[in-house]
């Protein structure tokens, strides 16, 4: 464990003489000693495992409550040690164990990703896997009584909270749950999230080949951190890989609304532009007018469908290209253009879906393509859930910037999706930390007192 200095005050030569911290700070299992050793040591633990605790109680989550879908990580450490650690930490450990890490599927709609799970990560000094779970935030009032339920509330944890909702429902969490948000903006912890995630998951990236070709469409993976795709992976093993990301880049999230930001370098971003015909606009005209219950009931109908009975395209305007200005004759001149026509009657629910999911994707690329053109920058990084089980839209959006950028800018996916958020508000973490070791020297604010900030 990374003792952060001041935690070490006092006991660090002793700790650095038994081996039990490493010298760059990583925590490591006492070799065999003998016994007035392992007492000398085993004092020595207690009384940095008082102080860890002390800086920031485990278990730590992280909680993106969006528009739609409220988003929780769960850090859950595998280094832990039976000496290390209080014995409580460990209690507690195992039971969200028991509850959370051992099923997929929570209430009504609660559902863990399994798939997506990352092991051998380090947040705050600490190693350990992130467990990806989501419910709708419309259920947010019962996900609280769960959590009183089942005592998780009294487990002294740290939650750190982003999201429109970590405003809305801090009240409710602290008044019945005693619980206080540390909480983070959630672009911020947006743009954290995807560095941490990119960083420690070498196949998070990926983008398409013939996105439109049925037949030739592949999906390569993009090392973002040495900037070359897989496949290239073999040939250039001898080069030196750059250690972290390549700026700039823009970012086009797409959840219930649309936010388009440029990143510059690390904590360098600025939200460029936005739009509220995203994940939102497109699950509820799906609501709308074909009666879908769920977001899944959407995409499948969409993959069904054909929008050019919905959309009127250049083609029918023109009968063939608008050559003089570059317009194809398949391009969508008006979106759900035919749904006045006399023959709207043949239009089918499945045609509305794939047109609402082609109008969504057109007015967002044409947005996030203009931020990338007008700052000059040539790859744009599409997250968020609407794009879960969504390859129709990401193959859109890539074919999209490849055409209208007459190849000069790239679409990149993500496969954590919608998760950056509740990942890079962990990042409250280290400043929690901070602040209280602050604290405890007597200089700044206690963080439990100010969680706000
Ligand atoms: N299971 C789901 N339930 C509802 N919407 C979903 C689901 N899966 C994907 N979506 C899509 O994702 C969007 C929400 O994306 P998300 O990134 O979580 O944004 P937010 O933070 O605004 O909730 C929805 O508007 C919808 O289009
Ligand atoms: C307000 C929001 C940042 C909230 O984020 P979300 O929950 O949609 O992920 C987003 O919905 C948004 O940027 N809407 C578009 C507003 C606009 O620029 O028109």
């Amino acid at each position: 464990m990374s003792c952060p200095q001041n935690m070490l005050n006092g006991v660090a030569g002793s700790i650095l003489e038994n081996d039990v911290v490493d010298s760059d700070g990583k925590r490591r299992r006492i070799p065999s000693l003998s016994l007035p050793q392992r007492e000398n040591a085993f004092l020595i633990m207690i009384q940095i495992s008082h102080s860890i605790v002390d800086d920031l109680p485990m278990p730590w989550f992280g909680l993106d409550i969006g528009g739609t879908l409220t988003k929780l990580v769960y850090f859950e450490p595998t280094d832990t040690d039976e000496f290390i650690d209080p014995e409580t930490e460990r209690l507690v450990a195992k039971t969200i164990h028991n509850y959370l890490v051992s099923n997929k599927a929570y209430g009504e709609a609660g559902v863990r990703d399994v798939y997506l799970q990352l092991n051998n990560v380090n947040i705050n000094a600490r190693t350990g896997v992130i467990h990806f779970i989501r419910f709708p935030t419309e259920r947010m009032p019962y996900f609280i009584q769960l959590v009183k339920s089942k005592g998780f509330a009294q487990m002294s944890s740290t939650v750190c909270a982003t999201g429109g909702g970590a405003i809305k429902y801090s009240k409710d969490a602290e008044q019945e749950l005693g619980i206080q948000f540390y909480k983070a903006d959630e672009l911020e912890s947006l743009i954290k999230g995807i560095e941490f995630v990119a960083a420690n998951n070498p196949d998070e990236c990926f983008y398409y080949d013939n996105p439109l070709d049925e037949e030739k469409c592949r999906k390569f993976i993009w090392r973002w951190s040495s900037a070359r795709c897989s496949s290239t992976d073999e040939e250039r093993k001898d080069e030196h890989v750059k250690d972290g990301l390549q700026y700039p880049y823009v970012v086009c999230n797409i959840g219930s609304g649309v936010s388009v930001l440029v990143v510059r370098g690390k904590s360098q971003f600025e939200r460029a532009s936005g739009s509220s015909i995203g994940g939102g606009f497109f699950a509820g005209l799906c609501c709308m007018l074909c009666k879908c219950e769920t977001f899944e009931e959407a995409i499948e109908l969409a993959a069904r469908g054909d929008n050019k009975n919905v959309d009127k395209l250049v083609r029918d305007i023109y009968g063939g290209d608008y050559d003089s200005v570059g317009l194809p004759g398949d391009t969508v001149a008006a979106s759900f253009g035919k749904c006045c026509a006399s023959d709207r009657e043949k239009i089918r629910v499945e045609d509305l879906a794939r047109s609402a999911l082609v109008t969504t994707c057109n007015n967002i690329g044409s947005i996030a393509l203009n931020v990338a053109i007008s700052h000059g920058i040539d790859r744009i990084v599409f997250v968020g859930n609407f794009l879960r089980v969504n390859p129709i839209a990401s193959r859109h959006l890539a074919h999209a910037m490849n055409f209208w950028s007459k190849g000069t800018k790239k679409a990149l996916f993500l496969s954590h999706e919608g998760y950056f958020g509740a990942v890079g508000c962990l990042d409250k973490l280290v400043d929690v930390t901070e602040m209280r070791r602050n604290h405890r020297n007597g200089n700044g604010v206690d963080p439990v007192m100010h969680k706000d900030s």
